[in-house]
Parts: structure tokens; sequence; C-alpha cells
């Protein structure tokens, strides 16, 4: 097992989610993710992959099973550890969570408060800070925008922004959860293209939930497919079949997880990391 943990930057072992509900939205989940690589999970509305992301950052607290990370001091996420596990760890959200009739600097300036703190706010933002949010927006592509209200940008340049403010925060993951979902074909290619190219010059480690399977297909290392709650494929985008690809987007319900699972995913508050 300690080998495992060395080699791998993240390490879930038997991470069961059930809601307050009864809804057990992950059943026992075990995966190990290397450092560097670029996952993506796929599955279909419900299937379990916010849930499972949120699991990792500590958004939803796990029934059962722990999250392990290489370089965490004490190693095995807990109460005690959490807040600087968030600080290692970026989250860019489908629909970005950008403040409107900010600009967005004061945007991308928010990600800092992952490493300071919310009290940071109260405080005017040090020249450098100003600098490192600048060279962020830069990265992607919008350095002219930087004092445009983030509500006048396009759904693309805000996703654009939604990573400028994950990347401020210097992360060593990053966790996206449907990052492209409300965005036209060409704009999720290319804001999906800006994501990995850096994650791979930055060598972050990337777990990226997505509903489109040819951009998975594009983009991953490695394809992590969830059905129901449960891996029902792990492997490259190569050995993702037509026949496996249609048995993860099959409807009918595994026996043992009951009808609760018909029900349509609920819309969810999401938090920074
Ligand atoms: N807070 C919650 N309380 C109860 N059930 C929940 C909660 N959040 C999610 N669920 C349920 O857990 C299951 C998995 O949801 P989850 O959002 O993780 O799936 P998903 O694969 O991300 O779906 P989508 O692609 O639609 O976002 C669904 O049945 C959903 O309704």
């Amino acid at each position: 097992m300690k080998t495992a943990i060395r080699e791998s930057h993240l390490s879930l072992r038997g991470i069961t989610v059930t809601y307050a509900d009864g809804h057990t939205a992950l059943a026992p989940t075990s995966l190990e993710v290397q450092h560097g690589g670029f996952l993506v999970l796929l599955g279909a509305s419900g299937a379990g992959k916010s849930t499972l992301l949120r699991s990792i950052n500590g958004l939803v607290s796990p029934t059962d099973g722990e999250v392990s990370v290489a370089d965490l001091p004490g190693g095995t996420v807990s109460k005690r550890n959490l807040l600087e596990h968030r600080r290692h760890c970026g989250m860019v959200f489908q629909q970005h969570h950008l403040i409107g009739r900010q600009s967005v600097l004061a945007n991308v300036l928010m990600g800092k408060l992952a490493t300071r703190g919310s009290l940071a706010s109260l405080w005017p933002w040090s020249k450098a800070d100003k600098l490192e949010a600048l060279a962020a927006i830069d990265r992607v592509g919008l350095l002219e925008k930087a004092l445009a209200r983030a509500d006048t940008l396009s759904g693309g340049q805000q996703q654009r922004i939604g990573i400028a403010r994950a990347l401020v925060q210097k992360p060593r993951l990053l966790l996206a959860d449907e990052p492209v979902a409300s965005l036209d074909p060409a704009t999720a290619q290319s804001v999906l293209t800006l994501l990995h190219d850096i994650c791979k010059k930055d060598r972050l480690t990337a777990i990226v939930s997505l509903h489109q399977v040819n951009l998975a297909r594009m983009f991953a290392d490695r394809i992590v497919g969830l059905r129901q709650g449960q891996v029902v494929f792990d492997g490259t985008a190569a050995q993702l079949t037509e026949e496996a690809q249609s048995a993860l987007y099959a409807k009918s319900s595994p026996a043992n997880m009951g009808s609760q699972f018909d029900s349509p995913s609920q819309s969810k508050e999401f938090l920074p990391c």
C-alpha cells in the first residue's frame, strides 16, 4: 500500500458516499491517480462524477473510505489537514462561479483566498498579488479584459477566467467539474485545449468530468467511467470501444443499486476549494 501512495499523487480507497436522504451516490470506489496525468471522468447524468470530485476536495464528506495525497502532511485527508489539502487543490466549475459585477482581476484574486483565508479579502491586495493574478489572466489570453466586469465576457471567456482563478492558487491538483458543459462545441474544445496544455506544462494532476466523449478521447491520458455510482470502465481512450461506451451510458440500473438512481441529478451549490 505504501508503494502505491508514493507512486500516486492521489489514492482513493473505498470511498463511499450516501447522502442524508439515503441516496448512495458512490459505491465503494478505489482509484490510484498518477502524478501529472489528465484523467477524465465520464458517465451519464447522475452517475456520481461530481460526487467523486467533491469527495476528493472535501466538499462532500465520504460516508466511508479515505483519500490520501502524496505530498500532504499526514498523508490521509482529515479534518486536521483539510485546509492544507484545499490550498493545493484548484477547482474549476461548470458555471464559473464568477461575481458578475466585479472585475476580472478581482475575480481572479479570489483564488488567493484559498491560500490566505477569507479574512484576506478585508485588506487591499498587494502589488505582488495583483501581478500574479494578471500573469494568470495573461496565461488564459485575456489580459486586455483584466479590468472589465466579469459579466461582460462571453461564456468561453468566463471559463478561461475560472481557470485563471484556479491557477493563481498554484495548485498541484486540479479538479474540473464539467468545465465546458455550457459551451458550444468549438469553444468547448478551445477551453479544454487551454486547460490541458496548462496542466501538462505545469505538471498538474488533473481530474476532469465531461459529458463529451469525443473530448475525453482527444485529451484524456486515462478515462474512468462511472455508472450509477460504480466504476465500470478504467482505461485509455483506445480501450474505450463502442461497446464499452454503450455499456457506460446504458439506461438499466445495476440490481444492487435499486431505483434510487432513477431521479435526475439535482442542482447543487458548489464552493471554491
Ligand atoms: N446533495 C445531494 N443530496 C442527495 N442526493 C444527491 C446530492 N447530490 C447529488 N445527489 C444524487 O447523487 C447522484 C449522483 O449525483 P452527481 O451529481 O454526483 O452525478 P453526476 O454524474 O455529476 O451528474 P451530472 O452529470 O448530471 O452533473 C444523483 O442521483 C444525484 O441526484
